[in-house]
């Protein structure tokens, strides 16, 4: 066993991530820091705490790229856009040296985290601990970028959009950690949006198969590799709300609750294809690029799930028939079981989630996890 094994099991090691939505402004960075120098202080943990760029950041270097390249290589944007979080993690350790701690930043290169060479969507391949080991051995803090990784040869690759909670998990994963501490500026994971949908009600507990479901169906709030990485390394997502003393709201785990829950991202996009077969050839070939994408099944239908991915470009280059434009796809999900409505644009897709969301939480309503949802169709 080398020196910093041993030490990384004497001390105890927690993993945190803070998301875009904490860091809203440059005061963020030292009233964090302020509270995890507390943190360290108390319980005599080392962190490990992954961050995001500050909100709309990595849009804006996706904003100058295209000014200077309309079709850049999926190498380059992956090398660009994910310097918005490496800036977040500077400012967070040099906000942690102020407060007199021992903080390092590792970013995805220096990580030991290795993926495929799929740049922009890349696939976790391996993890070498022992960088993350070494640099908890010698800090209290260790700063990590989120989304950030690098393939076999070095280079640096994205793991998409939204994908720090992934890193969070590989991360707690890396350093055998029991749980991962996920905070955002809602407390937990709700039976939908609750910046839009009214009622919406908070989830104590959540399983992996449904959290990883409504992710898959572009619930924003949690990523879905991150959530099936955790159910395999048996590590629990505590999702806690970004202000101290960050309360918790929901754990996913093994325990579920049964309430049904309604997905809407208005970002999402559903394509309709001329025959079943091209949305099965269409299907396969995003799902082989990494993206969150579902073939519904009332129809030649794909739905492209969180959206930020450049449909008419992807398909041109992957030579695939051009979809045509059905919606925005609403998804009803209570256990494992799901039920999609397709809403006519951004506006209407508020209006039929809000709907859905009543029906299927109205008083009364049955809410036995084997009762089909298909009723619903009809909300
Ligand atoms: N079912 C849901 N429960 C909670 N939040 C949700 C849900 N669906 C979508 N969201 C949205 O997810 C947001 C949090 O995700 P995100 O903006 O990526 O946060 P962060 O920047 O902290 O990672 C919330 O502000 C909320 O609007
Ligand atoms: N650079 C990442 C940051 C990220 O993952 O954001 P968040 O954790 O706030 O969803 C992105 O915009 O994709």
């Amino acid at each position: 066993m080398t020196g910093s094994e041993a030490t990384a099991h004497r001390r105890p090691v927690a993993v945190l991530k803070f998301g875009g939505s904490s860091f809203r402004t440059l005061a963020s960075y030292g009233q964090l820091a302020e509270a995890l120098s507390r943190r360290v202080a108390e319980d005599g943990t080392r962190l490990v705490v992954v961050v995001s760029g500050r909100p709309g950041e990595t849009e804006q270097f996706r904003e100058r790229l295209n000014q200077v390249n309309r079709h850049p290589e999926d190498e380059t944007v992956a090398g660009l856009l994910t310097l918005a979080d490496t800036v977040g993690a500077q400012l967070l350790a040099t906000a942690l040296h102020r407060e007199g701690r021992t903080a390092t930043v590792l970013a995805g290169h220096q990580l030991g985290l290795v993926t495929d060479s799929a740049f922009m969507w890349a696939r976790l391949e391996h993890t070498d601990p022992e960088p993350l080991r070494a640099a908890l051995h010698d800090n209290e803090v260790v700063v990590v970028p989120g989304g950030q990784a690098a393939d076999k040869q070095g280079r640096p690759t994205w793991l998409g959009k939204n994908s720090s909670d992934l890193s969070a998990v590989a991360v707690a994963a890396a350093v055998g950690a029991g749980a991962c501490e996920i905070h955002s500026d809602v407390d937990g994971i709700y039976s939908s949006d609750p910046h839009l949908v009214t009622g919406a009600q908070l989830l104590a507990e959540v399983s992996y198969n449904t959290a990883a479901l409504m992710s898959l169906y572009g619930a924003k709030v949690l990523h879905r590799r991150a959530v099936r990485l955790a159910q395999r390394n048996r590590i629990e997502i505590v999702c806690r709300y970004n202000r101290a003393p960050f309360p918790a709201g929901s754990v996913i785990g093994s325990a579920g609750s049964s309430v049904a829950a309604v997905v809407l991202n208005q970002r999402s996009t559903a394509l309709r294809y001329p025959t079943d077969e091209l949305a099965d050839q269409a299907f396969a070939v995003f799902h082989g690029a990494n993206i969150d994408v579902v073939r519904l099944t009332s129809g030649p239908l794909v739905a492209i799930t969180g959206g930020f991915v450049d449909l008419p470009e992807f398909q041109r280059r992957n030579g695939i028939v051009p979809g045509e434009y059905a919606g925005v796809p609403v998804t009803a999900v209570r256990g494992s079981q799901v039920a999609t409505k397709l809403a006519d644009g951004e506006e209407d897709a508020l209006h039929v989630s809000q709907r859905l969301h009543d029906y299927v939480n109205r008083p009364g309503a049955d809410v036995d996890p084997n009762a089909p949802l298909l009723e619903m169709q009809g909300a």
